[in-house]
């Protein structure tokens, strides 16, 4: 298999007054060349934190204590922040949830937009300026030679978003990180900028490691989905067999994302499960597996011991001492 990105037993912890925050504790995952890793998960899993060990933008307390970041096979955790100056924005780009803390608020989006071909590429002004209206002619931005002269504050949300994204795809990178990126957005608004990323991925061939909380958004962008809960992957998979409703194998915690979500043939009136108690503190994890707490299955064993993410089928991975969903038996 071909993959352009593979995480292996990443540790990334931060340094607080009250102690050592184990935010990304042994993630492995993989991003296959063309195609999209969706990361799912609760607030505070570990999403954010694993995607930006990738680019080593953490924190001042922050920093990596152990694992692998292969990446077109060079391991990213050994390059130094110069080799990573030239990878951040040309192999490897990066779109957040609000546009605006990344768009400088005195520039104006023509300014900013050459920059990023400047700074990476050996070109002049003017040819930087054809490619930045080229670019926004691509991201289907309406009166795109109007857009290049105003500055961030002029522009919607979704046009925003649509700058954003076509500065990330400006030195057509392998690797497009986006992080929550439609959140903010209205559902409308939000459907528009996903199709538009997948039919840049289409075209470009630009593989995306896609972030979010929500399955729905997963549903419509990934190809394979990593489950994160408590900084660890608990189940990995394409993404058709997470939606299966006839899997043999589930993680638990994955179980309890699908049941507490509505879907169109769930029958008027029907209670959805949402999943008891909330994510533990990260310093304050329990000893056994991570969810043992909420899980309705959990048995003294996962309480004392934690299990390790384990292949139960071929490109399916699950956490778990019972990942059968056969014959598992709520115990609370
Ligand atoms: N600078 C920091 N210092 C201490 N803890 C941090 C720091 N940055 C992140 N964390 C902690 O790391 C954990 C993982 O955070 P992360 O942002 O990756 O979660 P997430 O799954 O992306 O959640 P969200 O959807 O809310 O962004 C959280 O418990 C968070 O509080």
């Amino acid at each position: 298999m071909d993959y352009l990105l593979e995480i292996d037993d990443l540790h990334t912890y931060f340094k607080t007054k009250k102690g050592t925050v184990k935010a990304v504790n042994g993630v492995s995952y993989r991003v296959e060349a063309g195609k999209t890793l969706g990361i799912v998960g609760e607030s505070g899993s570990g999403k954010s934190v694993s995607a930006m060990s990738i680019l080593k933008l953490l924190d001042g307390n922050g920093y990596i204590d152990s694992g692998e970041i292969k990446f077109k096979g060079r391991n990213l955790v050994e390059c130094s922040q110069n080799d990573m100056y030239q990878i951040r924005g040309n192999e490897i780009s990066v779109i957040f949830q609000e546009p605006m803390t990344s768009l400088n608020p005195v520039y104006t989006i023509e300014k900013q937009l050459n920059e990023v071909y400047l700074t990476h590429q050996k070109i002049s002004k003017e040819e930087a300026s054809k490619k930045s209206l080229e670019m926004l002619n691509a991201v289907k931005i309406p009166n795109a030679k109007s857009i290049m002269k105003q500055y961030p504050h002029q522009l919607s949300g979704g046009m925003r978003q649509r700058v954003m994204i076509a500065m990330a795809l400006a030195c057509e990178p392998s690797l497009l990180i986006a992080d929550e990126p439609t959140t903010a957005l209205d559902v409308t608004i939000q459907a528009q900028i996903l199709h538009l990323m997948n039919e840049l991925k289409r075209e470009k061939g630009t593989s995306i490691l896609f972030i979010t909380h929500d399955l729905g958004v997963i549903n419509e962008m990934a190809d394979s989905v990593a489950v994160m809960y408590c900084g660890q992957v608990v189940e990995m998979c394409d993404a058709h067999t997470i939606f299966a409703r006839d899997n043999e194998y589930s993680h638990p915690y994955t179980e309890g994302l699908m049941t507490s979500i509505p879907r169109l043939d769930t029958p008027v009136g029907t209670r959805l499960d949402a999943i008891p108690g909330s994510v533990p503190h990260p310093l304050d994890l329990p000893k056994g597996c991570k969810f043992a707490p909420r899980c309705k299955y959990a048995t003294a064993k996962c309480m004392e011991e934690e299990p390790k993410l384990e292949e139960v089928e071929g490109n399916h991975s699950v956490r778990c001492f019972y990942p059968e969903k056969e014959g598992r038996h709520a115990t609370k």
